[in-house]
């Protein structure tokens, strides 16, 4: 099954006088369960197309799918409620909240549904444990390695087992063998939990464990492109 469908995508930035057009034309499907990395240069326009997937932009035109009902971006509170029950974010520079541990930055998404205390806990104690946390649960994210902080933010974006995951860049930051390690973590989710992953990246890593890889150039995907 399609989750995710993608019709004729523009988006124009306009700073001023300028205009600026990230998306010119941009089809795209995702099948349920499929794990895709999407290559392109810098300025190709991955983040913006990842935004307006993740509901946090809206397109200047064309028309997005979620298991096929169209979203309507211009209802912001319904959006809201969607993101947050189908769409985990995992941003490159981690986005934790400083003041609180790894358990906490985990719980958070949660506490703004409406899951009962002893529901959270369930859900966040099984998450620490698939992101092999247990051992740093009570640290605050200045105390924990580059690839732990990667995890809790995994960890908060599976918390609430959505059906899609986004990923900008999640390997940037990191070395080598933690990227690896990241990717092994990411690849286990999606077979274990047929939780769809897209990941925005530079990292030729990341090819040796996607299922596709798609390569955006001038705002368009170009399939045949080899990556
Ligand atoms: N808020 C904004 N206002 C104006 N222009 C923007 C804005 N966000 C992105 N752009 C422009 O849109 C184009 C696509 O940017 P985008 O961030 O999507 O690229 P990217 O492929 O994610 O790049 P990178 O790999 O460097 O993160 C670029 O030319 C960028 O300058």
């Amino acid at each position: 099954m399609q989750l995710i469908t993608i019709k004729n995508l523009f988006k124009t930035y306009r700073l001023g006088d300028v205009e600026v057009s990230a998306l010119r034309g941009l089809s795209l499907s995702i099948e349920q369960g499929e794990f895709v990395a999407l290559y392109g240069a810098s300025g190709s326009g991955k983040t913006t197309l990842l935004n307006i997937i993740a509901c946090i932009d809206a397109p200047s035109s064309g028309k997005v799918f979620y298991e096929q009902k169209q979203i309507n971006y211009s209802q912001s509170k319904k959006l809201g409620q969607f993101r947050l029950n189908k769409i985990g974010f995992v941003f490159q520079s981690y986005n934790l909240v400083p003041v609180l541990n790894t358990y906490e930055n985990i719980e958070y998404p949660l506490l703004l549904t409406a899951k009962s205390e002893e529901e959270r806990k369930q859900l966040v104690e099984n998450i620490i444990d698939q992101v092999g946390l247990t051992d740093v649960k009570g640290h605050k994210p200045r105390q924990l390695s580059g690839g732990q902080r990667q995890r809790v933010a995994i960890g908060r974006a599976l918390v609430n087992k959505p059906k899609l995951v986004i990923a900008d860049e999640p390997t940037a930051n990191l070395d080598v063998k933690t990227s690896r390690r990241i990717l092994e973590l990411l690849t286990g989710l999606n077979e274990v939990e047929n939780t769809t992953f897209l990941i925005a990246t530079h990292d030729p890593l990341v090819k040796e464990y996607v299922g596709r890889s798609i390569m955006i150039r001038d705002g368009k995907i170009r399939t045949k492109e080899h990556v």
